[in-house]
């Protein structure tokens, strides 16, 4: 073999590495059926959060600082009283089956491989026994507010049986966004693929393309419970002794009533763009979060972060910790665990090169001093 084809074509790593995450999703792409990648991409009504999620970190300008000791980059960091070798974790999505037969067991395996927080969806294809049994890494569990208490009752008992160490709300969606792409495929979960840790009665039957309804959006419709309101949380906290993060903020408002009903961690999110359509895109909407809750608790963000600068600029603003949605899946569905952990340690790896040459070698010296965006310049 030529010098040439070895570099080409090293012998050791069969599956080439990706370069940036955009090469995942090109390969994820490739791999998925076409119904499933419009599920995993897509977003609600216009698609216009999803673009803006993006936008908003191409606004992002750096300040970096010089002659600072970079020749260690620490990314570490300490979450709801868990190290975590990176600030980078897995949003909560659905059904990993639909992108790898190994589904969130793999996704398990990955984030335990990076040292990552991997948030389990409730609607996850594997019990959360299975993907605890698979873990290395803290794992929390994402719920919807079912309107069968009995369930939510029982899930929390079972997380907390088995290791996880946060109960994540989902507080965007008491009903799911109008996703067109969705429904004009008809989108429904394919035989063999179940919410593995939902009671099947409460799941709809399968649609078809052409009835210009998605199925996931009608048994969310059943399952979830649209009614309720902060005092509710108590009921759940009554439940639970592990800590209650909020997913889904976006306004100072809401997060003072989230520090004042006791919630023990934020999630600025928008749902990657697939809830209500025009909402701000996250990275604008962090700073007044940060703000409102003034320290009480650690505000995480979701929500097109593509690699180690985006993750950078949230955490400069204020984020504790990232979380990736779809480049998550990109990994798994492109090259199982081992993709999980790839995504994960490509973006991390970014994101202590940023680090390095910006002069911030932990993530404590990160502050807002680092970053302008772009209607702040100068
Ligand atoms: C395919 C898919 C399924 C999702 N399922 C859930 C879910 O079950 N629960 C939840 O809270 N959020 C869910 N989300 C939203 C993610 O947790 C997260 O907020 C979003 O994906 C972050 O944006 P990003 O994909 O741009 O990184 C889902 C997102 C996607 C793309
Ligand atoms: C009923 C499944 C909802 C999953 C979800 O939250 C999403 O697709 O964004």
């Amino acid at each position: 073999m030529t010098a040439r084809e070895a570099q080409a074509a090293p012998a050791t790593s069969p599956v080439p590495r990706p370069a940036v995450l955009g090469d995942y999703e090109t390969a994820a792409r490739g791999r998925l059926d076409g119904r499933v990648w419009d599920f995993v991409q897509g977003g609600a009504e216009s698609e216009r959060t999803v673009g803006d999620n993006r936008r908003a970190f191409s606004r992002v300008t750096l300040r970096p600082r010089v002659l600072v000791d970079v020749s260690h980059c620490d990314t570490g960091t300490e979450l709801l009283g868990a190290r975590l070798r990176t600030p980078l974790g897995i949003a909560p999505t659905a059904y990993h089956q639909l992108v790898h037969p190994e589904g969130e067991v793999a996704t398990a395996r990955g984030a335990g491989a990076a040292g990552a927080l991997f948030v389990v969806s409730i609607y996850a294809s594997h019990t959360l026994e299975d993907i605890a049994a698979a873990a290395a890494a803290p794992l929390w569990l994402q719920l919807y507010w079912l309107r069968r208490r009995d369930l939510l009752a029982e899930l929390v008992g079972r997380a907390a049986a088995v290791g996880y160490r946060a109960i994540v709300l989902t507080v965007d969606a008491p009903r799911l966004g109008r996703r067109h792409r969705d429904a004009r495929n008809g989108f429904a979960i394919g035989p063999g693929i179940r919410a593995a840790n939902l009671d099947p009665a409460v799941m709809t039957a399968a649609h078809l393309p052409g009835t210009g309804r998605s199925a996931l959006a009608d048994h969310a419709a059943e399952a979830v419970d649209p009614s309720v309101t902060w005092s509710d949380l108590a009921w759940l906290r009554e439940r639970s002794d592990l800590p209650l993060v909020l997913k889904g903020i976006l306004t100072a408002q809401d997060a003072a009533l989230a520090v004042r009903h006791g919630a023990d961690a934020i999630v600025v999110s928008n749902h990657g763009g697939r809830q209500l359509d025009r909402t701000p895109a996250t990275l604008d909407a962090l700073a007044e979060v940060v703000d409102a809750v003034g320290g009480a608790v650690p505000v995480l963000l979701d929500g097109g972060v593509r690699g180690g600068t985006d993750a950078f600029a949230a955490l400069a603003l204020g984020a504790r910790a990232v979380l990736l949605g779809r480049p998550a899946l990109w990994g798994l569905a492109a090259d199982g665990a081992a993709g999980v952990a790839g995504v994960l340690d490509l973006a991390t790896e970014e994101l202590a090169h940023t680090m390095a040459l910006a002069g911030r070698p932990d993530l404590g010296s990160l502050d807002r001093s680092a970053v302008l965006l772009r209607a702040e310049r100068r």
